[in-house]
């Protein structure tokens, strides 16, 4: 089941106060809509109320045809009848469309909200979750909300008024007769109560597992060249089977669930139906009771009927709604762990110095990545940092944007404390080319533009230019206007880099991240594009993980990380001539050639 551990299932014992719990909250929802959804009730109220009279119009007309025989008053009532039905068309219109509208509203909405809190929420967050699971609650779950607000508001009100009205009609029409009914109507809201129950729990089973299917799919055509390239195709589809299969199992005991209520329901209300037949024809024979008064009376129990119906079927909906609203409700709870205060000032415009003072850092409590690390870059400085695969390069970088924050010590950029001010106006002012590009399923202009959406066209070129990127751009058909498919797949991998750079270049940042930036590219490209960086890098501050030792050579400083620790910062030629970390993994790569695999 996806994300168990973090999401807790419902308990059966708390239902009832759970479920007032979330319909609450999901009626919460339809509060900014309230005029407009409190004239859908009035009117699906005020249709449940007609449809209340139309028996009694009846009755009266059978009347007028078996007790008088009275033509005039049978075409009065035939006529009145009509007007009724047209009050009724017009009310149920303006009631279903109305609810209709504040469902679909409150779903917008919901979604809305939902996207946004996720991107408020740190990359921690998004590390410990599976991409399907989160597009599944947005999608899946956020509809269940529509039937929770639309069923709950007309079913409600109508169910109940219905409900109310019939049996206070029918006491007065023959109240012996209404015992019967009396007798079936417990014994159905008890059985729906143990059956709503049920319904609930397996219909939050029923989401995860539907999260689970779509993560599990989401994941296996993501990695579309990993699966085929190592021939795991019928092994992912078989994973998906299961789940698939599992997922039947869950709805499969859900319909047979609700099959069975059906069913239980309409046999003890034919049942009753039939028990009235005998009984009214009895009475009708004993004179106590006129044909009208028991077509009448039959009508009731059909609202009656309709109404326990509607209203059960009212609560296992709201059971069903309220499992998926509950995962939806979950994830909106989860508090945004990367969003600022309000109030908070924003970065003035910086120069780029940084300064780490003491910072340890732990993805998991109690372990370390990054330990008490101490260091001051001057603006301008372009900084190289180089250590053995897993030292922590990395996530060094990935304190600056504030990614994460360490658990000690301070990062200042310039002299502000970073965690002084907005992420917003903090990352504004940096450029990242991370290890593993992302392009976006668009243009490779709108691609490039991701870094200035205000970009000139020329600027764009420009960008693209000084990225050794406009040259395969310009040979492409479509130029600049070309899609580069989901996550860039129509490119190469040097080619999705340059359009990564670009987009930095673009960004025109104070501080540059480049993690690796020039790592797919050809030593011909790369000498080019490492140009085009070079002449970049000289008026901002530059952190830079690079492989290759042209680079980290050129580099104002090298600082060398082992295991979390600085152990060594100085530049190429002082590190070069002092034993230690720098100079074995320099040595090795020598010896190697430039194409070493060992940082740097
Ligand atoms: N999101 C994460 N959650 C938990 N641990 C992580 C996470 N990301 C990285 N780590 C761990 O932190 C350590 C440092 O990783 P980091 O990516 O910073 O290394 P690196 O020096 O950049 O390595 P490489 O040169 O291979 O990219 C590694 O031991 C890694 O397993």
């Amino acid at each position: 089941m996806a994300d168990d551990s973090s999401f807790p299932s419902s308990s059966s014992s708390a239902l009832p106060t759970r479920l007032w719990t979330t319909v609450r909250r999901i009626l919460r929802l339809a509060w900014p809509y309230r005029w407009r959804l409190g004239g859908a009730v009035l009117a699906t109220a005020l249709g449940a109320m007609v449809a209340l009279v139309v028996p009694l119009g009846l009755r009266e007309l059978l009347n007028a045809v078996f007790e008088t025989a009275n033509r005039a008053l049978l075409d009065r009532l035939t006529l009145g009848l009509l007007v009724l039905f047209v009050l009724q068309a017009l009310f149920s219109f303006l009631g279903r469309y109305g609810l209709e509208w504040t469902g679909e509203r409150v779903v917008t909405d919901l979604r809305k909200r939902l996207y946004a809190h996720l991107h408020g929420q740190s990359l921690r967050f998004f590390a410990n979750r599976r991409t399907g699971d989160l597009t599944s609650r947005l999608t899946n779950d956020v509809s269940s909300v529509r039937d929770a607000v639309t069923q709950a508001l007309a079913e409600s009100f109508t169910q109940v008024l219905s409900l109310v009205g019939s049996v206070a009609l029918m006491i007065v029409l023959n109240w012996r007769l209404s015992l019967i009914i009396f007798v079936v109507v417990p014994v159905v809201t008890a059985a729906a109560i143990g059956f709503g129950r049920w319904i609930r729990r397996l219909a939050r089973t029923l989401q995860d597992e539907l999260a689970d299917t779509t993560a599990i799919a989401e994941e296996s055509i993501a990695g579309i060249r990993t699966v085929k390239g190592f021939a795991r195709s019928a092994y992912e589809t078989s994973r998906y089977h299961e789940a698939v299969e599992r997922l039947f199992d869950t709805a499969h005991r859900k319909v047979w669930a609700s099959a069975l209520f059906s069913a239980l329901v309409g046999f003890l209300f034919f049942g009753a139906l039939v028990a009235i037949f005998w009984y009214g024809g009895l009475e009708v024979l004993a004179g106590r009771l006129t044909t009208g008064d028991l077509v009448a009376f039959i009508f009731y129990a059909f609202n009656i009927a309709r109404s326990v119906g509607g209203l059960s079927r009212l609560y296992s909906t709201l059971n069903s709604a309220a499992g998926a609203s509950e995962r939806i409700f979950q994830l909106l709870d989860e508090p945004a762990t990367d969003t600022d205060p309000s109030g908070m000032p924003a970065l003035p415009p910086i120069n780029g110095a940084v300064a780490f003072d003491h910072v340890t850092f732990a993805y998991d409590p109690g372990t370390p990545v990054l330990h008490d690390l101490s260091f001051a870059v001057p603006a301008g400085q372009t900084v190289a940092l180089v250590g053995p695969s897993g030292a922590g390069k990395t996530t060094l970088m990935s304190l600056i944007p504030r990614f994460y924050d360490p658990q000690s010590g301070s990062i200042r950029v310039d002299a502000t404390d970073i965690r002084s001010v907005t992420r917003q106006s903090l990352r504004e002012q940096l450029a990242v080319v991370s290890q593993d590009v992302h392009l976006f399923n668009d243009t490779i202009r709108a691609n490039i533009c991701y870094g200035n959406l205000d970009a000139s066209d020329a600027a764009i070129e420009d960008a693209a230019r000084a990225a050794n990127a406009h040259g395969f751009i310009a040979a492409l058909d479509d130029g600049y206007e070309a899609a580069v498919g989901e996550r860039g797949v129509k490119l190469s991998g040097g080619q999705r880099q340059r359009i990564a750079i670009a987009r930095a270049l673009l960004r025109d940042a104070r501080i540059l991240l480049l993690d690796e930036a020039t790592s797919a590219l050809d030593a011909e490209s790369e000498a080019e594009v490492q140009d085009a960086l070079t002449r970049l890098m000289e008026s901002r501050t530059t952190f830079v993980i690079a492989h290759r030792l042209a680079t980290v050579q050129d580099a104002d400083r090298i600082l060398v990380l082992d295991d979390g620790r600085l152990v060594q910062d100085g530049t190429h030629d002082e590190l070069r001539t002092q034993p230690g970390l720098y100079q074995r993994l320099a040595d090795l790569q020598f010896r190697e050639g430039s194409d070493a695999s060992a940082s740097p």
